[in-house]
């Protein structure tokens, strides 16, 4: 199926700031609106949504929002809107904010059915409090529930972790995974963390002084010398495994990947057969022709070279690597590393994996 496209060509102002963006993204998968406060990445959202007025043209997979045929308000457009906190009512408990959504939701062929999101998301011992009532996590995820139960085309997610604290976002993470990985619909999501971007984004833009500075997919933004923040540094790779066994003595889970050899995290409180997902920087993995005499059991996968190229630090090198599971490994090398290791594509080569560590 061709994929459509999401173009906004818009300009807007908000006193001394400017909005001025061409841009066309993909309407699958998740796009991440990338930079630093300020940048316009509320606004251009806003702008989208038809809640900021602005000069210009939004069509939605061919469909004129805005410029070309007539202008569609907010609620005749077919999306929903997540902002950074405050998007349930508060004077209603969450069963009624999730009533109000569904008195209101577009008419659509395969609804997704409002007992199975209520599960997905975890959030049935909810349903009878008020928002205040709620942790900030909770509160996130049926504010999402109730933007799914619009049955929209278009998904508009404002930081939505952004007023959590660490712990907090690493629950809710997993559950802005499964909204990417179980429905097939398009998301755009706002964000300043390099690591959001990075773990969820498909396809990112990257804003700054309320201009485009870099856009692409997440491989062609780690690669882009324009690209602002760390996103780069911060570039990694997700794979899911299952703890094969624990090390009492030495405090260590072995996790199969279904790779060649195992990777070992501090064992915490997992237990064998657990799932787990693991989160490995590209700064945290070498590369070598052998494995590691001492790391031979652990840590150290063999890999196929896919591609190499240049990093924006011209020292460096980056390294695309495919694990025998089919897994993607970035590696960032210094140049004369790949100089002496001779690196070509379609090579093997064992990667050594330093740490990873435990989403
Ligand atoms: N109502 C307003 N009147 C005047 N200026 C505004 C108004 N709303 C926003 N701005 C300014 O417009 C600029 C862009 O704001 P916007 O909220 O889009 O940035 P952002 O990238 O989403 O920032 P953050 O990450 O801090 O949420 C900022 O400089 C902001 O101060």
């Amino acid at each position: 199926m061709a994929v459509g496209k999401l173009v906004s060509r818009i300009q807007t102002s908000l006193g001394q700031f400017e909005l001025d963006v061409d841009l066309t993204l993909p309407t699958q998968g998740v796009s991440v609106i990338f930079g630093p406060s300020g940048s316009g990445k509320t606004t251009l959202l806003r702008a989208i949504a038809g809640l900021q007025q602005c000069n210009g043209e939004i069509s939605f997979n061919d469909e004129d929002w805005q410029g070309a045929g007539p202008y569609r308000k907010t609620a005749q457009r077919p999306l929903a809107y997540v902002f950074q906190e405050a998007s349930l009512f508060p004077h209603m408990s969450v069963e009624q904010n999730l009533d109000f959504a569904e008195r209101y939701s577009l008419t659509r062929d395969h609804a997704s059915k409002r007992s199975d999101l209520i599960t997905l998301f975890d959030i049935s011992h909810t349903l009878n409090r008020k928002p205040e009532q709620v942790s900030g996590g909770e509160r996130q995820r049926a504010a999402i529930v109730r933007a799914l139960l619009r049955q929209p085309d278009l998904l508009l997610l404002d930081e939505p972790l952004a007023s959590l604290d660490d712990a907090r976002k690493h629950d809710v993470l997993p559950y802005l995974e499964k909204l990417k990985n179980d429905f097939e619909l398009p998301i755009i999501y706002v964000t300043h963390s390099a690591y959001e971007a990075a773990r969820l984004g498909d396809y990112i833009v990257a804003l700054d002084k309320g201009l485009v500075v870099s856009q692409g997919s997440l491989w062609d933004v780690i690669r882009d010398p324009l690209f602002p923040g760390d996103i780069s540094r911060e570039a990694g790779t997700i794979m899911t495994g299952t703890v094969d066994r624990i090390d009492t003595q030495w405090h260590l889970a072995y996790i199969d990947t279904g790779s060649a050899s195992f990777i070992t995290v501090p064992a915490n409180d997992l237990n064998t057969g657990d799932s787990v997902r693991l989160w490995i920087r590209a700064s945290d993995i070498s590369l070598s022709h052998q494995p590691l005499e001492e790391n031979s059991i652990s840590n150290s996968l063999p890999c196929v070279i896919e591609d190499i190229c240049h990093d924006p630090n011209p020292a460096l090198m980056i390294v695309r690597l495919k694990t025998s599971s089919s897994a993607t490994l970035i590696t960032r090398i210094t140049r004369q590393s790949a100089d002496q290791l001779n690196l070509k594509q379609q090579m093997t080569i064992y990667a050594h994996i330093k740490t990873a560590a435990l989403i």
